[in-house]
């Protein structure tokens, strides 16, 4: 089984042992060749139900690939990826949305000329066709993100801030039970952070599990139950916060031997 190879191979530090749920997420052996280019080899990882795990690692160390290789926007070149026990490997983005998972993108792009609800509707549009049902639950997630006050308004007019929470209705409108986020507080004023910490702590609490790529460490290492730490397309820890930020090679790979400000 994908999970027990995984977990035995992760430098866990025994902390394993302590996740709560079962496996909705698992990444077992995933390489990404890009012609030339290694982006990802041997790659391992885990998510449980209802955990936020925090993926980091230097630019170019892989980590938007391996969303890619997850959410089916290329397949990966080896290994196997698992959703919720069912391997998703070879099948296309939007099959793969259907089954659970849903991400944002590093570079958030609402639909300008529709409105509010109706870039969120884009989401919930995946589970119904009716435009009546698929607006009551885009109306829920723009209540849940603070923007149903500001659903018929045009997309474009919203500010960074209130895109960033679209994006988040938008993606949590598929009822998710992973959700990836690609940087999605890149942009935000500290206010504006910590609101979109206490989402991903209330999304936390409704059972929905969180991969999370952030360059913002101390937010991360803030909301992250556990922390994943590629380098070079290859996996080089993975523990708690605290022991994360500890690690020698983590600290040599990621802030070149000068320690972290966390
Ligand atoms: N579609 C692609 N074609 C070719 N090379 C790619 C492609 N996508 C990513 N790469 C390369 O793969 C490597 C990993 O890139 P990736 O974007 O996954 O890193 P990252 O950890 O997300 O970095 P950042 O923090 O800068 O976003 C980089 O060398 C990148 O140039």
């Amino acid at each position: 089984m994908a999970a027990d190879s995984e977990t035995s191979r992760e430098p866990t530090e025994g902390e394993t042992g302590e996740r709560a749920g079962d496996p909705v997420l698992e990444a077992d052996g995933v390489g990404k060749q890009f012609a030339g280019l290694r982006a990802l080899e041997d790659v391992d990882m885990t998510v449980h139900r209802g955990e936020i795990v925090g993926l980091i690692g230097p630019n170019g160390a892989g980590k938007t690939t391996l969303f890619n290789c997850i959410s089916g926007t290329f397949p990966p070149s080896e290994g196997r990826i698992y959703l919720d026990g069912q391997e998703i490997t070879d099948l296309q983005a939007h099959q793969i949305a259907r089954r659970g998972l849903a991400r944002t993108f590093q570079i958030t792009r609402p639909l300008e000329e529709l409105t509010v609800v109706e870039n969120a509707m884009v989401g919930a549009h995946i589970h119904t066709r009716r435009r009546s049902e698929a607006r009551e639950i885009a109306m829920e997630q723009l209540a849940f993100v603070g923007l149903a006050d500001r659903a018929d308004e045009e997309a474009g007019e919203l500010t960074v801030g209130a895109q960033k929470r679209l994006e988040l209705a938008r993606a949590v409108a598929t009822r998710p039970t992973v959700l990836l986020l690609d940087e999605i507080m890149a942009g935000l004023t500290p206010s504006e952070s910590e609101e979109m910490l206490g989402l991903f702590r209330r999304l936390r609490e409704r059972g929905t599990s969180l991969l999370v790529i952030e360059h913002d460490m101390k937010a991360i290492m803030k909301i992250s139950d556990y922390v994943k730490v590629l380098d070079n397309g290859r996996s080089i820890a993975f523990g708690r916060p605290k022991t994360v930020v500890e690690n020698e090679a983590v600290i040599e790979a990621y802030v070149g031997g000068t320690g972290f400000d966390a």
